[in-house]
């Protein structure tokens, strides 16, 4: 489709609980009757972030202090297309509220998906959901050895855990009696502590081990003939290239990894994008991304400014 995109600014304003405020369109908008992150058109000539001040002055009287780029996402309606610029303000001052009438809340992560929203809204939610960090289990990983290294991951500040290992990752169809114990048990763990945990692994295997995320190469996304195969809330695929991006997205997946960003010295053959790439190439992209390849926690801002979601990573885990 070749139709303009109108530039729209929006909010995921987040307080000291870790809640979001949404608002309520009114009927008679684009639209209307769903749920919104507030905001609004960009002006002719008017830099993106002035313009999401000016809309959250007037739509809820509130003064943005800081914020930095979450997602955009290019979405066409039948009757318009909107790139929607999403930002995430996590400084303001004053109390937002209602400036122009409209029914407004401060909603928990959890309360967030139970919302009507704009169909073109749903990889913000994904975005508000997900880490910034994620840890991936080096392949030769023992069993015995994945909770010791999602303990110190998640000590270090990552956001959720990767499972990929021998015996879980490779092409076979079953798992033996101690890897699934050792998969049942992290899938435990990180229930308890509200951690984001993915496998690697086959899709019958996610669904007997009833995990709620899967992540998937490229290669292997090619044997996922529909979404609904994987009965867990969360599809993810490694990608290298635009072509990679299109199929995960066609597949239904929810967020994906673009790699290699940096040089690496796991994968020194491999040709590095470096974020100028990286960048361009998330601009047909509407779903969270995560940098990988070279990447640590260190890199969470420099990933986030070039409009990633965040890193993920195996070996910076392991730094002492
Ligand atoms: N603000 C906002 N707009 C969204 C979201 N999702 C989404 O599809 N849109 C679309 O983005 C477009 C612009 O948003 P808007 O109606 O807030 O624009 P505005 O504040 O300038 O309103 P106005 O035209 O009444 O002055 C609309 O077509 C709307 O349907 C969202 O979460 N927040
Ligand atoms: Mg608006």
């Amino acid at each position: 489709m070749t139709r303009k995109l109108i530039h729209v600014a929006a909010a995921v304003i987040r307080n000291d609980a870790g809640e979001i405020f949404i608002a309520k369109r009114s009927d008679d908008k684009h639209q209307g009757g769903l749920w919104e992150f507030p905001g609004g058109k960009v002006e002719a000539g008017e830099p993106v972030k002035q313009a999401l001040a000016r809309e959250l002055d007037e739509e809820l009287g509130i003064q943005v202090l800081d914020c930095r780029p979450l997602i955009q996402i290019p979405h066409h309606y039948s009757d318009k297309s909107v790139l929607l610029d999403v930002f995430e303000v996590g400084t303001f001052s004053g109390e937002p509220y209602g400036r122009e009438g409209q029914p407004v809340k401060w909603v928990s992560n959890t309360e967030l998906v139970s919302y009507e929203f704009p169909e073109a809204n749903r990889p913000i939610i994904d975005a508000c959901l997900l880490p910034s960090t994620l840890a991936i289990t080096p392949f030769n990983t023992k069993p015995d050895e994945l909770l010791s290294f999602a303990e110190s991951a998640v000590a270090k500040g990552a956001g959720g855990i990767v499972l990929r290992f021998s015996g879980l990752s490779d092409q076979s169809e079953t798992l033996s009696a101690e890897v699934e114990v050792a998969c049942r048990s992290l899938i435990g763990y990180c229930h308890e502590k509200s951690i984001f945990l993915s496998l690697n692994t086959s899709v019958s295997i996610a669904n007997h081990l009833a995990a709620d995320a899967i992540h998937l190469s490229s290669e292997r996304l090619k044997s996922l003939s529909q979404r609904s195969d994987f009965a867990g809330r969360w599809l993810s695929v490694s990608c290298h290239n635009a072509a990679e991006l299109k199929i995960a997205e066609e597949k239904g997946s929810n967020f994906v990894f673009l790699s290699p960003v940096t040089e690496t010295t796991s994968h020194p053959d491999e040709e590095s994008l470096g974020w100028e790439s990286f960048s361009a190439l998330l601009t047909e992209v509407k779903q969270p991304v995560y940098a990988l390849g070279g990447v640590g926690p260190d890199d969470v801002n420099q990933a986030q400014i070039f409009g990633a979601q965040g890193i993920a990573a195996i070996s910076a885990w392991l730094e002492e």
